[in-house]
């Protein structure tokens, strides 16, 4: 068959399977109306059931059975609205590029043809007329060269196949206006034709010409830590977009986009990437920097930035400087913490007094006295538990008094009608003496008093992590630098503490000493984490992230020729401590080598510029030859 002739077989073949797109659009959108009508409709219904009478028992419980069963077909309603709502979002994107690949195959003796695109599509016999490029057998698109190759199937065996043909096509508004048969995983003409067009603002979706080693980024289920070594321009970020959305469709039913968190540079790059997921029909995960991450656990604390250190290191950074700074983002700083809580003395850990209007309800020595007197064989966290159950206990006291105070009773006395009503109806129950009636309402104005203290407790702000971080400075000894000198440190960081500052490695050591202490800071439910840059957070931090997201497995990635940041030399580097920070934990390494992002020209040029030992090719890609201004 010529070219020509192929070239129009598919293009019938696009046509029928935009008919078909079409077709389910229009099916999906009338189906969304009446889901949303019949949404409504229960919501409506909802609002009548709730106005019957509730006086008398029976019907009380009546109505609430009822209640409960309108809330079950609301949130009905409201599922198999957004499950269409996904099939529109998923239709409206095949819409204009149906599928980006074709693969034959031999399978058993059975031949056959899978179109592979951002999303499946089946018809109403229940026929694949595209794949979605996530499919177990769409692997072979990525994978396989032509000739043997396998794929795993769903059961998780794998299954060997022939494989015939590979074409890619570039399919623009329904037309096909570029079309490749190719032997390689992914040819070199889809990509250069892709890598062409890259101009925009925001990073696109790399679905149709992922690489090779791209894909085992993209695909890697079992690693408990995925690093990835790339070269700037190696496609790092674009894979692990990509990655995202593949983790996604596997596990629909145990992960949805909030339980994936990406650490990101900065919020520039969070707009950059933003088009990526929702361009393959996937929600974006959430996105957090470093400065947000501390700021939130250090409230009213200002942070210092990566970028405002990077300048103040520009300007001074003698020697013993660099080696406490080494010392403050390493993975010695994580264990001497764990160690120094263990053999601490009690009375070198610092509490701050509760206090409400400027005076003093709960005093620090009160509370130290507390934890003293709890068991010293118990675990830091577990004491600390027990000292917060009897602050409570305490506080309650205090409240019990406050309700005496003539402070509160003016406060009864004053009470507006609204309140005193309010107060009565909802604290007052209507068999007490009018003596009675007033010993509640006092306690209930002392005890809402008092609440903020209550929340001062529940949230561990009785202790000072903050001096106790100093008393664990105060202690450390480090080769190399003279007593002088780390001294001077201290009082930079108790002076920084006094105006309400951090630098990033205190506030993450502070953090970590708060979390032993007081076993809290741990979320169970983020299933993966992944820090992009990983070059510019120090050793302390991937420790620190681990304790914090013990259940999630990560995904770092980087480039250590790009490390501005951190003070390490490379054999410190984060990258080559990653053995030691996570022990006992499967991990896979990945190196990218080719960077895509610039001409071959280019690439070859900033090669000369680097260390003959960096290893970077460049892909094909031809353009102008740069010229030296300097
Ligand atoms: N397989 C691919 N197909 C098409 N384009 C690609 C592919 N891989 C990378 N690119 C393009 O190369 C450019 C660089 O990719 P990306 O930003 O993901 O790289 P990076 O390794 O994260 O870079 P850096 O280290 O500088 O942050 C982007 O424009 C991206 O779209």
């Amino acid at each position: 068959m010529t070219q020509n002739n192929e070239k129009q077989q598919e293009q019938q073949r696009v046509d029928f399977v935009i008919d078909e797109v079409n077709t389910q659009l229009k099916d999906t959108k009338e189906q969304l109306d009446i889901a949303f009508k019949e949404r409504r409709k229960v919501e409506s219904s909802y609002g009548d059931t709730a106005k019957v009478n509730t006086i008398e028992v029976d019907d009380q419980m009546e109505t609430n059975a009822a209640i409960q069963q309108q809330k079950q077909l609301v949130a009905l309603t409201v599922e198999s609205e957004s499950i269409l709502e996904n099939k529109e979002n998923s239709l409206n994107l095949l819409k204009n590029t149906p599928y980006f690949g074709r693969i034959d195959i031999d399978e058993d003796g059975e031949k056959e043809s899978l179109y592979i695109g951002t999303s499946s599509l089946i018809d109403d016999d229940g026929e694949f007329l595209v794949y979605d490029w996530r499919a177990p057998i769409s692997s072979l698109y990525y994978n396989g060269t032509l000739g043997k190759a396998s794929y795993q199937t769903p059961t998780g065996h794998l299954a060997d196949v022939e494989l015939l043909k590979k074409r890619q096509f570039k399919i623009e508004n329904g037309l096909i206006t570029k079309m490749f048969d190719t032997n390689e995983t992914v040819g070199d003409e889809m990509l250069q034709d892709v890598l062409n067009e890259n101009s925009d603002t925001h990073l696109k979706n790399i679905v149709a010409s992922v690489q090779h080693q791209q894909n085992k980024i993209i695909r890697d289920t079992s690693s408990d830590v995925l690093v990835v070594q790339g070269v700037a321009g190696s496609g790092k970020t674009s894979a692990i977009l990509q990655r995202i959305a593949y983790l996604l469709y596997h596990s629909r039913s145990e992960i949805n986009a909030d339980q994936i968190i990406l650490f990101s540079p900065n919020h520039l790059f969070s707009h950059y990437i933003s088009e990526v997921l929702p361009s393959l029909g996937e929600k974006n995960m959430r996105q957090v920097t470093l400065a947000d991450f501390l700021m939130r656990r250090h409230e009213g604390f200002r942070i210092e930035s990566l970028f405002d250190r990077f300048e103040r290191d520009q300007n001074k950074f003698p020697e013993a400087a660099q080696t406490i700074r080494q010392f403050k983002e390493s993975l010695a700083l994580y264990e001497a913490l764990q160690d120094y809580l263990k053999r601490t003395p009690s009375d070198t850990l610092a509490f701050n007094d509760l206090t409400l209007n400027g005076e003093v309800v709960i005093s620090q020595d009160e509370i130290l006295k507390i934890y003293q007197k709890t068991p010293q064989k118990l675990v830091l966290s577990e004491r600390f538990r027990q000292t917060k159950n009897q602050l409570i206990a305490l506080l309650k006291k205090r409240v019990v008094s406050h309700a005496e105070s003539r402070d509160v009773e003016e406060q009864v006395e004053n009470l507006s009608d609204a309140d005193f009503h309010y107060y009565h109806e909802n604290f007052v129950n209507h068999d007490e003496t009018i003596d009675e009636e007033r010993d509640i309402l006092n306690y209930q104005l002392a005890k809402e008093d008092y609440q903020p203290l209550y929340d001062a407790i529940y949230n561990d702000l009785f202790i000072d992590n903050y001096q106790t971080y100093l008393q664990f400075l105060k202690q450390v000894n480090l080769p190399n630098v003279s007593k002088d000198t780390f001294e001077e440190m201290i009082r930079s960081v108790d002076q920084d503490i006094e105006n309400h500052f951090l630098r990033v490695d205190d506030a993450i050591a502070i953090l970590y000493l708060r979390d032993l202490l007081t076993g809290s800071g741990q979320n169970f439910a983020i299933k993966h984490l992944f820090v992009d840059e990983m070059q510019d957070y120090s050793p302390l931090f991937m420790a620190y992230i681990r304790h914090c997201f013990p259940k999630a497995k990560l995904t770092l990635l980087g480039d250590y020729k790009q490390n501005i940041f951190s003070s390490y030399d490379t054999e410190n580097s984060t990258y080559d401590q990653i053995p030691n920070i996570f022990q006992n934990e499967s991990k896979t390494y990945i190196e990218l080598n080719t960077s895509y992002r610039c001409s071959k020209q280019i690439t070859e040029f900033a090669k000369e510029l680097l260390d003959k030992n960096d290893h970077i090719d460049s892909f094909s890609r031809q353009g102008p030859n740069p010229k030296r201004t300097f």
